[in-house]
Parts: structure tokens; C-alpha cells; sequence
């Protein structure tokens, strides 16, 4: 699946559903990141959350339909590990290919709450970060704890490309043009709930 030489970006998420946010910020990491590809890692569950998503099966069959690039690969690849928290996916994934390179990429929402996240500051120290705009979130990111306490890891957004390449703890903050679709807009709107009424 991973190959030597590669630079995988790694884009985690309940995609409950997929949506054009998602495929909007793989493309825009991949061209600001030097990426060579992308990896959805369709989530069993975050732990944060506390209501579980719609069916595995049925996210990944969105997800696939919405990403439709030769580099990006839909995976459930947490659910075959058996993990449901990041550090130890990276973990695995790190330990399974030891010659790929992994990049942890995340909206900005994300990082502003980063702190909270089982073994954050390993997932920091041992594979790079990167980070992408979200409406609402840029202050809060650049202003999190994780932001503050690892500032001088921080990768200028204009050496972007150069963060695939780089030994952690590096991190770098991109600030590209914004969607401000989310999987809860849909499923407020009544657009998903899983493979009960999906419609398209
Ligand atoms: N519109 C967007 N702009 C930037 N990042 C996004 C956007 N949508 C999702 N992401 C990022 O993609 C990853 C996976 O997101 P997720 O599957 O949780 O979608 P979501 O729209 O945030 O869902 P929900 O509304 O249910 O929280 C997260 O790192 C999230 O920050
Ligand atoms: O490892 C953790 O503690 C942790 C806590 C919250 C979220 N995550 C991961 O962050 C990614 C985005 O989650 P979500 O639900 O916002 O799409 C997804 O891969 C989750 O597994 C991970």
C-alpha cells in the first residue's frame, strides 16, 4: 500500500458524511504539503464524540464517491488495525512502513483542541503536522495550546512544501481559500443518515 520514497498525507476523519470540504483541503495539502499522496483514514468513531457516526460501510462508499483522485486511497485501515486513536494508528502505520514518510493533516478546528487528544504531544514530536484554514478556526489554531507550546516548531507557511520532508516535531499552518461546508451542516439539513436516506 505505501511504498518507499513516498510522502503520505494522512487525513483522519468520521466523514459522517464525506463532503466537498474534505476533498477541497486533500487537494490543497497535497499541492502546499509536496505531497505524493493522500490517505482518508475513515474513523471506527473519534473518541471525542459522543454520539457514534452512521455505519463504517456506508461512510466509506461516500467517501469514495465524493474523492475521486488517483492519489488519494479511501481507507478503513483503523478499523483492520483495530485502533480508534491516532497516536496509536500512527503508531502502527510508522512501525508497518518504516521507509514512507506520513504527514498528519487536520483542519484548523482541530488543533485548537489538539491538547486534548490521547498522546498529542508524541503524535507532534514523531510525525509532521500539517494544518489547513477552516472558517471560524484560524485564530483559535494559531492561539491553542499545542500552537503555543511547540511555536518554534513551526514551519512558515511559506516553506509549506518542504514539510513532508522534515524530521518532527514540525508543524506548519496553511492558510488556503476557505469551504465552510461541514458533515453537520449536511446532517442538519437532512442530506445524510447513513444508507437509510441517502439520495445521491
Ligand atoms: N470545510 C473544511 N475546511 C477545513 N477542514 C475541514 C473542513 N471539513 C472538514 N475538515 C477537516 O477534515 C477532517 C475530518 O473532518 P470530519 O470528518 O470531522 O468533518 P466535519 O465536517 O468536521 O464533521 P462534523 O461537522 O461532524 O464535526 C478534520 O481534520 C476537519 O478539521
Ligand atoms: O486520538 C485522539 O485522542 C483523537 C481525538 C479526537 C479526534 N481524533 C481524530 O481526529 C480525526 C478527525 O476527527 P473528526 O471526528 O473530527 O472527523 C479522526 O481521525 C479522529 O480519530 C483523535
Amino acid at each position: 500500500m505505501a511504498a518507499p520514497g513516498q510522502v503520505i498525507g494522512l487525513l483522519g476523519g468520521s466523514f459522517d458524511p464525506a463532503h466537498d470540504g474534505h476533498v477541497h483541503i486533500t487537494r490543497e495539502a497535497m499541492r502546499r504539503f509536496g505531497l505524493t499522496h493522500v490517505w482518508w483514514l475513515v474513523s471506527p468513531g473519534n473518541p471525542l464524540k459522543p454520539h457514534p457516526p452512521a455505519p463504517l460501510a456506508d461512510r466509506m462508499a461516500r467517501a469514495r464517491r465524493v474523492m475521486d483522485h488517483p492519489r488519494v486511497t479511501v481507507t478503513a485501515i483503523e478499523a483492520r488495525l483495530g485502533t480508534r486513536y491516532t497516536a496509536a494508528t500512527l503508531r502502527r502505520l510508522v512501525h508497518l512502513y518504516p521507509r514512507t514518510r506520513f504527514v498528519w493533516l487536520m483542519g484548523a478546528d482541530n488543533l485548537v483542541q489538539f491538547d486534548r487528544w490521547q498522546d498529542w504531544r508524541w503524535i507532534m514530536e514523531n510525525v509532521p503536522v500539517g494544518i489547513l484554514a477552516r472558517p471560524g478556526d484560524r485564530i483559535g489554531a494559531r492561539t491553542s495550546r499545542a500552537a503555543r507550546l511547540y511555536s518554534r516548531f513551526r514551519l512558515p507557511s511559506r516553506a509549506s512544501a518542504l514539510l513532508g520532508r522534515r524530521p518532527a516535531p514540525s508543524w506548519c499552518f496553511v492558510n488556503v481559500p476557505m469551504v465552510s461546508v461541514s458533515s453537520t451542516m449536511l446532517r442538519d439539513r437532512g442530506d445524510w443518515s447513513g444508507h437509510v436516506t441517502e439520495t445521491r
